[in-house]
């Protein structure tokens, strides 16, 4: 990925959690590649995967098993999952039902000698790894993907492809089942559990899926517009795709498991579950140094709070890719709507070959010395290729599972995979870690805004004292005040909006010797309430959870680390139920503090831009105070806050209106730019011939001038000639 302008390269050296020093922040490596062999034979597993058996609906009882061995189903398992009625699978000869592949030490498969041996072919393939038909998807995770995850939460870019004809178990590593996890989950909770205890977190996840060509984005209820773009400084953008700010594994199950069920998933003859299009589950992981350290550049100037969310942010996403499958239309029968697809999943994965040849060749002349960097890659060819190419260009470090069918039957598709296996192992990739000092990335903003309440928080509190003293001065009784109100409101809606910024679990655990240590000023604005937290944690999780759902507020529009990401409401789910909901949390939030400002200032209008200013606050998270009987000033406010709201709405209707006509201009552009681009080949084609008809013209003078014979030429197409 091409370092966005606001991401610098770290050139510092980096320490690790434990303050050793890295060797380096820069990591020199080619894609690692491993084999996995899936077992001849298989039981059939539950329809379910390891989301949403975990974490959605009821699990669904087990399907019986009506697959032969090798993952061939019978007629009657095919004409369950497609009411369309398919060709039955040719029988499978008994001389192919045994392992077509040994293992040879740790990294090595070779052609089993039972096997055709076709002269003239590589019949051995070493790659990085090869996992035989015997290991879990724990073992794999463990020795291929773990090192990868880590580093992912370091700050390097990563990614993990499954790769591998039709069922040979791509959706088996990389999901799961409820019985044995996979990769996806395996990661998920991996980088929960590295959290380093001097840097906070803030991670948002994406769901999407590549169907026909066609980019889905699989968290969105309705249809999404998603657009890819090239920034010229930011790299790939991708548009309207949304993502989710979460705060632990299960949340992030939820997210996945409701996905799942907008995937496109069919019955094939070759798998009754047969993933119908590419998926790509991504997490964006932003982190910066807290607390005292100052290692390597990172912990920016702790010493003075003010400027604590100074501090550099980087970001790297994980993403973790499990690919259709390839598959042999001719071989295994297909209807009319399967073949389609299965048109689109082998070209787009034909796509994904030539880029990878491309890749490697060029990396073959690096090595040799000349210079590559005018060779063209051809990410252009498919969507999955594009969605890649931050991937696979260099600054991001990635593993390629290569699933491998057992059977001999499968033999030629196994050699396509492993030919594949072996070029991308040739790809060069040198991953960096990425930092950012502006305040585009989420997190700088969180911080900010949580900053923002932290001040108000101080205000108010030292408003309360004022009031109180003067009271006391006048000999008053001491009355009721709203300002505790404001108070409380002020903390929940910053403890909400840390809890979306996770910390390690070492860091947030005072040691018991030190629970009462609270040092920073801003721990002792919230040390009341740090023995209710635990308890309501939960509940209040949940609440977050369910007011985010309900508001969008976390959900943001926008795709890569460069995208600037704003919490803002989701408009187009906006009801005027939420709007109600969203107008009575303002009141409360801001209700009393413009009191507040209103009795220091002895102004009683609330300035527009400091309610502007709070309703930005995405301390939408917060639950919905209590609502009380309107008071005359409540009223005037809540008419004001209205009116804002109002106007809110009508302007981000506009900004709708204008997006669909800029998308239709956009589209007309690319089509205009199609039709341009096919007319400069004619005319490229045409001067082709033009030049070789002049050539030839030539020869014909010459011939005439010295009396020489001359052989006619018959000129082709495509300019050549044909004598
Ligand atoms: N290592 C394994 N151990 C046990 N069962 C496996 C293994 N690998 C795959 N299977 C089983 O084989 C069947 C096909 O696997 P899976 O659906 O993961 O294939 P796939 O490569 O994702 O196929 P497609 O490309 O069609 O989606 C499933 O029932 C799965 O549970």
């Amino acid at each position: 990925m091409p370092p966005p302008s606001n991401l610098k390269p770290v050139q510092q050296q980096l320490f690790t959690d434990n303050g050793a020093p890295r060797p380096s922040a820069e990591k020199k490596t080619h894609i690692e590649v491993c084999a996995r062999i899936r077992p001849l034979q298989i039981t059939m597993q539950s329809s379910s995967s390891y989301f949403n058996d975990h974490h959605a609906s009821p699990r669904k009882p087990p399907v019986p098993s009506t697959r032969r061995a090798g993952g061939i189903p019978t007629p009657k398992a095919s004409a369950k999952g497609n009411k369309t009625p398919q060709k039955s699978p040719a029988p499978i000869a008994e001389e192919d039902l045994f392992y077509a592949w040994d293992v040879i030490g740790k990294d090595t498969a070779s052609q089993s000698p039972r096997t055709d041996i076709v002269q003239g072919r590589t019949h051995q393939y070493t790659l990085d790894k090869v996992y035989g038909p015997t290991c879990s998807t724990k073992e794999v995770y463990a020795q291929s993907v773990k090192p990868l995850v880590m580093s992912a939460m370091e700050g390097y870019h990563s990614a993990v492809l499954a790769y591998g004809q039709t069922s040979t178990g791509k959706t088996f590593s990389m999901t799961g089942t409820p019985t044995s996890p996979g990769i996806v989950p395996l990661s998920i909770h991996q980088c929960f559990q590295c959290l380093e205890k001097d840097r906070e977190y803030l991670i948002r996840v994406s769901y999407l899926e590549v169907y026909k060509e066609q980019i889905r984005d699989l968290l969105a209820d309705g249809a999404s517009q998603i657009r890819l773009f090239d920034h010229r400084e930011q790299g790939l953008i991708i548009k309207g795709l949304r993502e989710e700010v979460v705060t632990c594994p299960k949340q992030i199950f939820e997210i996945l498991a409701k996905g799942e069920k907008r995937r496109k998933i069919g019955a094939t003859n070759m798998n009754q579950h047969s993933s119908r299009s590419h998926v790509m589950v991504r997490l964006w992981i932003e982190s910066r140094a807290v607390g005292n350290s100052r290692r390597g550049g990172f912990g920016g100037n702790n010493n003075n709070n003010n400027n604590n969310n100074k501090t550099a942010v980087r970001v790297s996403s994980l993403s973790l890719v499990d690919l259709a499958g390839s598959e042999s239309v001719k071989l295994h029968g297909a209807n009319e709507a399967r073949r389609q697809e299965g048109h689109y999943i082998n070209k787009s994965l034909m796509a994904l070959g030539k880029v990878v040849y491309a890749l490697s060749e060029m990396g073959k002349q690096k090595n040799s010395g000349k210079n590559a960097s005018q060779q063209h890659i051809p990410y252009r060819d498919s969507k999955l290729t594009r969605l890649l190419q931050p991937s696979l260009s260099g600054n991001a470090q990635m593993v390629l599972i290569c699933c491998i069918s057992p059977l001999a039957l499968h033999i030629e598709e196994s050699h396509n995979t492993f030919k594949f296996a072996a070029r991308a192992k040739k790809v060069p990739q040198k991953a960096t870690i990425q930092e950012s000092m502006d305040e585009k990335t989420l997190l700088q903003t969180y911080r900010e805004e949580i900053e923002a309440l932290k001040q108000q928080l101080k205000d108010a509190k030292t408003q309360q004292v004022v009031l109180l003293e003067e009271q006391q001065q006048q000999q008053e009784e001491p009355v009721e005040d709203d300002m505790d109100d404001e108070v409380e409101e002020l903390k929940m809606a910053i403890r909400n909006m840390e809890h979306l910024i996770l910390k390690s679990k070492a860091a947030t655990t005072p040691p018991s010797s030190a629970v009462s240590r609270k040092t920073a000023p801003e721990e002792d604005l919230l040390d009341a309430d740090s023995d209710e937290d635990e308890g309501d944690e939960a509940a209040l999780l949940a609440l977050m959870t369910e007011t985010q759902k309900s508001s969008g507020a976390t959900r943001i529009p926008g795709g890569t680390p460069s995208t600037p990401v704003t919490p803002v409401a989701a408009p187009a789910e906006d009801t005027s139920s939420d709007m109600y909901a969203e107008l009575h949390r303002i009141q409360g939030l801001l209700g009393s503090v413009l009191k507040k400002r209103s009795r220091g200032t002895k102004s009683p209008s609330p300035s527009p831009s400091a309610a502007t200013s709070n309703n930005n606050t995405p301390a939408a998270v917060a639950p919905l105070p209590e609502i009380s009987s309107p008071q005359p000033q409540d009223t005037a406010e809540v008419n004001i806050l209205r009116a804002q709201l109002e106007q809110q709405e009508t302007a981000s209707s506009l900004r709708a209106a204008d997006a669909t006509f800029l998308t239709k201009q956009l589209e007309e552009k690319d089509n205009l730019l199609m039709e341009v681009s096919k007319i400069l080949e004619q005319v490229e084609q045409r001067q082709v011939e033009l030049e070789a008809e002049n050539s030839d013209l030539k020869k014909q003078l010459h011939a005439l001038k010295t009396g020489t014979p001359y052989n006619p030429v018959n000129i082709l197409r495509n300019g050549n000639v044909e004598i």
